[in-house]
C-alpha cells in the first residue's frame, strides 16, 4: 500500500470548559481541572484539600457569574470556536487523507473519544495540536501526558506526533497582525499591552531543568535553543515578533501576566500591576492583545475585555481595546494547516 495515501488524524485539544453555567457544572469543570498535578503541582494530599474544600466550592459561585456574561447562544466561545476551527480546517484538508476531531483536556468532548474516532478510523498517524502557542507544562505537556495515558493500552499504536509549541510560526503572527491591523487603521494607541496567562514561578522553575531560568533578563529577555522552553521567555518572543510584524514602536510595547490564582508568587510582571502603571503614566488609549489564547474565552473577554478595561477607566484612562482571538480566522486556519502538512 502507498503510503502517502495513510490516513492521517488531527486531534485539536483546547482546555475546556464548563458543560454549562450552573454552579455545579461550574464546580466540576473547576474540580478536574484543578485536580491535574500540572496545574497544581503540589503533593496529592495537599491538592486534593486545597481544590474540593477551598478554591471549588468558594470559587465556583463567583465563576458561575463570570461565565454567565460569556455565554452565547452557541454555549461557551472556547468551544464553539474549536468546532468552527475544525469545520474550516476540514475545508482546507484532503478529507480523504485527514480526519480532524477536537477535544478539550478537561470536561467534554473528552480527548479520549476524540482518540477513539481515530482509533476506529485506524488512522496511520495521529497529530496532536494543543492549542495553546506557548509551551507549558500545565497546558501543552498536560495534553501530550493525558493522550499517551489513553493511548498506551491500545493494540495498534499509530505514530503519535506532538506539535508541542507554535509561538513563533509565520502564520500564527500573521493571524494575530491581520486582526490587530483592523483595530490599527481606525485608531492611533499609546500603548499596546500584551497580557499572558500567567504561572507560578515555581513551574518556570520545575521547567528549566538545568536552573538555566532565574526569571531575568539574561534567560527571559531572549529566546535561544538554551530556555526554547521558558515559557516566559517564549511570551516575550510572542510579543516581539507581533509587535516588529506590525511595526509597533517598541517604547509603546509592554508584557505582562494576568489570572494569578493563589498566593505563591506567578510571573511577573502582573498585568493588574500594569494596567495602573499605564494609566499613572498618562497613556489614555491602550490596545491589548492576549496572545496566550486561540480563542474568545473567559480570560480574554472578560478579564482583559472588561475586568482590566474597567480598572484602567476607573483610574482616568480613555480607551482601552481588545484585539479579539484567532477564533477561526482564515489565517489562523492556514496555521493550523501549515502546522499539520509540516507534521504529516
Ligand atoms: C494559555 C494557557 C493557559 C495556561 C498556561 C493556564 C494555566 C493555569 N490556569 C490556572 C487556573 C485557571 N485557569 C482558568 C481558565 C482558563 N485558563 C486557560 C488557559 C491557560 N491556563 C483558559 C483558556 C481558560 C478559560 C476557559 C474558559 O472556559 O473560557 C480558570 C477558570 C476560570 C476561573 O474560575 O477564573 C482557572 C481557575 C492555573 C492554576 C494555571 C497554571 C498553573
Ligand atoms: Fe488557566
Ligand atoms: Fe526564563
Amino acid at each position: 500500500m502507498e503510503n502517502n495515501s495513510a490516513r492521517i488524524g488531527i486531534l485539536l485539544v483546547n482546555l475546556g470548559t464548563p458543560d454549562s453555567t450552573s454552579v455545579s457544572d461550574v464546580r466540576k469543570y473547576l474540580r478536574e481541572f484543578l485536580m491535574d498535578g500540572r496545574v497544581i503541582d503540589i503533593p496529592f494530599l495537599s491538592r486534593w484539600f486545597l481544590v474540593n474544600c477551598i478554591i471549588a466550592p468558594f470559587r465556583a459561585p463567583k465563576s458561575a457569574k463570570e461565565y454567565e456574561k460569556l455565554w452565547t447562544d452557541r454555549g461557551s466561545p472556547l468551544l464553539f470556536h474549536t468546532k468552527d476551527l475544525k469545520e474550516k480546517l476540514e475545508e482546507e484538508l484532503d478529507q480523504n487523507r485527514y480526519q480532524v476531531e477536537i477535544a478539550m483536556r478537561y470536561q467534554s468532548p473528552s480527548i479520549e473519544n476524540g482518540l477513539k474516532k481515530l482509533q476506529v478510523a485506524k488512522v496511520e498517524k495521529i497529530i496532536v495540536l494543543p492549542l495553546f502557542p506557548q509551551y507549558a507544562s500545565a497546558t501543552n505537556g498536560s495534553v501530550i501526558q493525558k493522550v499517551i495515558e489513553v493511548a498506551k493500552d491500545w493494540q495498534v499504536l499509530p505514530s503519535l506526533n506532538f506539535v508541542s509549541q507554535f509561538m513563533d510560526n509565520r502564520l500564527f503572527i500573521e493571524a494575530w497582525s491581520n486582526i490587530a491591523r483592523e483595530k490599527l487603521e481606525k485608531e492611533r494607541y499609546d500603548a499596546y499591552l500584551f497580557s499572558y496567562h500567567g504561572l507560578p514561578e515555581r513551574q518556570i522553575y520545575k521547567a528549566s531543568c538545568d536552573g538555566f531560568c532565574k526569571l531575568n533578563e539574561f534567560c527571559c529577555g531572549k529566546l535561544t535553543e538554551e530556555n526554547r522552553f521558558c515559557y516566559r521567555a517564549q511570551c516575550y518572543h510572542t510579543t516581539r515578533l507581533i509587535a516588529k510584524n506590525l511595526d509597533l514602536d517598541p517604547s509603546k510595547v509592554y508584557t505582562s501576566f494576568q489570572s494569578r490564582l493563589g498566593k505563591d508568587p506567578w510571573v511577573q510582571p502582573y498585568t493588574e500591576d500594569l494596567v495602573k502603571e499605564l494609566a499613572q503614566k498618562g497613556h489614555n488609549k491602550v490596545l491589548a492583545f492576549s496572545p496566550a489564547f486561540v480563542a474568545d474565552c473567559l480570560e480574554t473577554t472578560i478579564e482583559v475585555g472588561e475586568e482590566y478595561k474597567e480598572n484602567f477607566e476607573a483610574l482616568g484612562g480613555k480607551q482601552w481595546d481588545l484585539v479579539p482571538s484567532l477564533n477561526s480566522h482564515p489565517t489562523w486556519v492556514d496555521c493550523v494547516k501549515d502546522l499539520v502538512i509540516k507534521n504529516s
